[in-house]
């Protein structure tokens, strides 16, 4: 579980997180949605401490992250997967030299161990003889489940996807969707997903938070989210004409 307490976040006069407190549950998929420019990014990195925040606090389970020095963050950073906007391999290492980067860093293991742990993610993403390519040879889909056999190498207790399906047709975001879902389940992970996509919204979400300039104006379940009076999530929701016939059907 990740808790977020009162956290206020200012670029000089640009005011842009007021006030926002949630609680992330483990084992289930959270997507905070919202506008461009609303404050998702800014509040992701704030939760993973590439921001400092103002003031407020961050909470892994118990363990009060914000008042952590270094040491204590980096600890915590060893449980974290991320899988950013683009997948965001590294252009210049293959498939299997991607996965092996964290458990490189970060693991005490054998070389073996960790070739058999890389390839275990892999599998388990569907990526079968591609270890050597490099992501330049592969799908934009197939970059992403790479992203994310990295992101699961060290048994992450918490995942953070930054626009996972970004770029992707309708069908493969769907599948990622789905696969980051049944991660988050299979090893009860606690899954922080910023995303503007509607689809996503309706396949995977579990725990919805709606992001409005920077204030949490809405939380609830996908069931919830066409029943609100709430005016801005409703111009966000119904913004694509798709969406208005589903409100009219229903
Ligand atoms: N490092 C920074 N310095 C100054 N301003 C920033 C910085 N990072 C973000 N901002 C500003 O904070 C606001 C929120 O940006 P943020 O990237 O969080 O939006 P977003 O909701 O993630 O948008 P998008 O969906 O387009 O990615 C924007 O006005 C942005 O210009």
């Amino acid at each position: 579980m990740i808790t977020v307490n009162n956290v206020y976040k200012s670029f000089a006069d640009l005011k842009v997180l007021n006030d926002i407190s949630i609680t992330f549950e483990a084992g289930k998929t959270n997507l905070i949605i919202g506008q461009s420019g609303s404050g998702k990014t800014v509040l992701l990195k704030s939760i993973i401490g590439l921001h400092e925040v103002d003031s407020g606090s961050i909470f892994y389970n118990d363990r009060n992250f914000t008042a952590m020095n270094l040491k204590g963050r980096k600890e915590i950073r060893k449980e974290m997967g991320m899988v950013f906007q683009g997948g965001a391999l590294f252009d210049s290492m293959t498939v299997e030299e991607n996965v092996l980067f964290p458990l490189n860093m970060f693991s005490n293991s054998s070389e073996k161990e960790k070739k058999e742990r890389a390839n275990f993610c892999l599998n388990r993403v569907n990526i079968q003889n591609s270890n050597h390519l490099f992501p330049a040879e592969i799908s934009g889909g197939m970059q992403k489940r790479v992203a994310i056999a990295r992101a699961i190498a060290l048994n992450p207790k918490y995942l953070f996807c930054d626009e996972p399906n970004s770029g992707l047709d309708p069908v493969t975001a769907i599948l990622i969707d789905n696969l980051i879902l049944e991660i988050t389940k299979e090893y009860n992970i606690t899954t922080i997903i910023n995303t503007h996509d509607m689809n996503s919204v309706m396949e995977i979400g579990e725990k919805i938070i709606f992001i409005s300039k920077g204030n949490k104006v809405w939380e609830g379940t996908k069931d919830g989210i066409f029943d609100t009076d709430n005016e801005d999530l409703n111009n966000f929701v119904f913004a694509s004409e798709l969406y208005k016939k589903i409100k009219k059907i229903s």
